[in-house]
């Protein structure tokens, strides 16, 4: 099959997968002389029981017993060279979908709250440790479980049976144990990871939790994610762990009850005193892969279930089509009719909102809080998808623009600032691991930070956290204006991008939204504080998700006053009630 044929989705996995035939079919192979040379034993007891004993030859002993060390160490090569060959096969396997894994869930988690979107590269993971697992090789044993049962079939028609009858018995609890534990495995995987998110959650707001004293009350709620996931990880371990014990149990069993058999037929004369140990050596053999796979169950649900869940992701989110490449485009945003449904909400957020911003321009959208300001920056970003409507940058939709490529035409400074752990260097690079210096330094002077940030002990190499680390509130703001400002994008959006500043970095601000104008770029900046659309040319207004006025700011604003004394004088004494 070719690769563009296949259907994204479970066709993906299995393409994957197939892609890995030939390391499986080596693994096969290897597992056919590994079978074989499982017989070792049991020939070896045979020879030694009937004919060492019998001849009471000690140089037969001796030659058996070489033979015997050389067969083992030949299976235990090739056992060996088999695992590696898995290990590597499961992470072949990771290593080519891990990219598309990790853009499905990122652009999953952007438009809606999905689990399966959560879960992708543990997901991932999970397939990778159960091909790499010895569970694996177990598998490819398994066939050879009915050829040693017919094996000592041979020996004795009635061992033949006993070892059928025992092997249809644990093939039978082996399928219980799938019906019975699917469920409370797959409760016990999901509330470990809900406990694992909380308590990372925790780990990383460890300082506003330590400040504001809900140390116990963070402690109390994690406890209770825990206390729920043990139990249900003891709930699981109870059933699989009844089915693993039982399987040994009658393993164990079912090989004395071989032995006491044999020593039966040995006593009637129908089998010899060799035989019958083979036969029990070989019954061991036969059920050891379902033994070995009831005891790994958990892991085998687990992989069971990332395979479901990575099908479903891949198929919700289908590779991105390659799109033709488009010239850096001017700073022209057209925006028509947009609606915005934030992910995971069912209900318009922002509705028909239009206007025009050209090169040379900054527009400022002010409205109270909640109006849908900073939903309208996240849908011009890319990062949310219009419900209705359009957004054009010169003139292309700007789904046309690859998310890379928009990214670094669209400069964007969220209200929100995080930064992540790494250089502030590598931060304003947009987490570039070579940032390029000259584009680093340019940005950062554009944002009024450079100043601030070579007088830090390790300048741009200063070390900071998704928090901030050692930086303030400010000075996280004006990195990650610099940040927004790399690589000269040509529409920049600022959403509150002086909330945190100081008079200082508010003047240097506006300095930079001036020198972006100038240069022919657009600015956007979502606004609160009048000071920061002192540069605007334009002025957008939207209440509850709503555009309620649009055009040059000073008419805007001259009719914004009129509305409120209209309003004042109607509500005054004598007024129009
Ligand atoms: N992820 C989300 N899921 C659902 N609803 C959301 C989400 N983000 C925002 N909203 C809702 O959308 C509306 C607009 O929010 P938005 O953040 O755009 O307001 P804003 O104008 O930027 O407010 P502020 O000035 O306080 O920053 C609010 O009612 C908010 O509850």
């Amino acid at each position: 099959m070719k690769e563009k044929n296949i259907k994204p989705g479970f066709d993906e996995l299995r393409y994957v997968r197939r892609r890995n035939r030939g390391l499986f079919w080596s693994t096969g192979v290897f597992s056919f002389f590994v079978n074989m040379l499982m017989l070792t034993g049991p020939l070896y007891m045979m020879q030694v029981y009937d004919r060492v004993l019998g001849s009471r030859s000690e140089a037969t002993l001796v030659a058996l017993s070489l033979l015997v060390v050389f067969l083992y160490g030949m299976m235990g090569l090739l056992d060996y060279a088999r695992g590696r060959i898995l290990a590597r096969a499961g992470a072949r396997f990771q290593a080519a979908l891990d990219q598309r894994v990790f853009d499905a869930m990122i652009r999953r988690s952007a438009v809606a709250r999905d689990p399966v979107a959560q879960t992708g590269l543990s997901d991932l993971e999970s397939i990778q440790r159960l091909i790499s697992s010895p569970v694996l090789g177990a598998a490819f044993d398994l066939p050879w479980t009915p050829v040693f049962l017919a094996g000592i079939a041979l020996f004795h028609p009635w061992l033949g049976l006993l070892a059928l009858g025992g092997g249809a018995v644990l093939i039978g609890i082996a399928l219980l144990n799938q019906l019975l534990s699917r469920t409370p495995l797959q409760k016990a995987n999901m509330s470990g990871h809900k406990a694992n998110l909380m308590s990372e959650e925790i780990r990383t707001e460890a300082e506003m939790i330590q400040s504001m004293g809900m140390r116990g009350a963070a402690f109390q709620r994690w406890q209770k994610a825990r206390t729920s996931a043990l139990k249900d990880n003891i709930a699981a371990n109870d059933t699989g762990g009844g089915f693993t014990t039982l399987t040994k149990t009658l393993r164990l069993f079912l090989q004395s009850a071989m032995l006491g058999l044999g020593a039966y037929l040995v006593l009637q004369g129908e089998m010899t005193p060799g035989a019958m140990i083979a036969g029990s050596i070989l019954m061991g053999r036969a059920l050891a892969p379902i033994e070995l796979g009831l005891g790994q169950w958990p892991m085998v649900q687990r992989a069971m279930k990332g395979w479901s869940n990575l099908g479903e992701l891949l198929a919700k989110v289908p590779p991105e089509q390659e799109r033709t490449a488009l010239p850096q485009p001017k700073a022209l945003l057209e925006v028509q009719g947009l609606a915005v449904v934030p992910p995971g909400d069912n209900k318009a957020q922002l509705r028909n909102v239009s206007f025009r911003v050209q090169p040379g321009q900054a527009i400022g959208v002010i409205g109270p809080s909640g109006s849908g300001k900073s939903t309208l920056a996240k849908a011009l970003t890319g990062a949310w998808r219009p419900a209705a409507g359009t957004v054009r940058l010169d003139g292309a939709s700007i789904d046309q623009y690859a998310p890379d490529v928009l990214g670094r035409h669209i400069g964007y400074l969220p209200q929100r600032v995080q930064l992540f752990d790494g250089t502030i260097a590598q931060n304003i690079a947009r987490l570039s691991q070579e940032p390029d210096a000259g584009k680093v330094v340019a940005a950062a002077k554009k944002a009024a930070a450079h100043d601030m940030i070579v007088k830090l002990p390790d300048g741009y190499d200063t070390a900071v956290s998704s928090g901030g680390g050692r930086l303030s509130g400010g000075q996280m703001q004006r990195v990650a204006l610099a940040r927004a400002l790399y690589d000269d994008p040509v529409f920049v959006i600022l959403d509150e991008p002086n909330s945190n500043l100081d008079n200082d970095g508010s003047v240097a601000l506006n300095q930079a939204i001036k020198q972006l104008k100038a240069e022919g770029k657009s600015v956007m900046i979502m606004a609160h504080r009048p000071a920061a659309i002192q540069e605007c040319d334009l002025l957008l207004v939207i209440d509850q998700g709503v555009q309620t006025a649009f055009g040059p700011k000073d008419k805007v604003l001259q009719e914004m006053v009129a509305n409120h004394q209209t309003i004042r004088k109607a509500r005054a004494p004598g007024g129009v009630q």
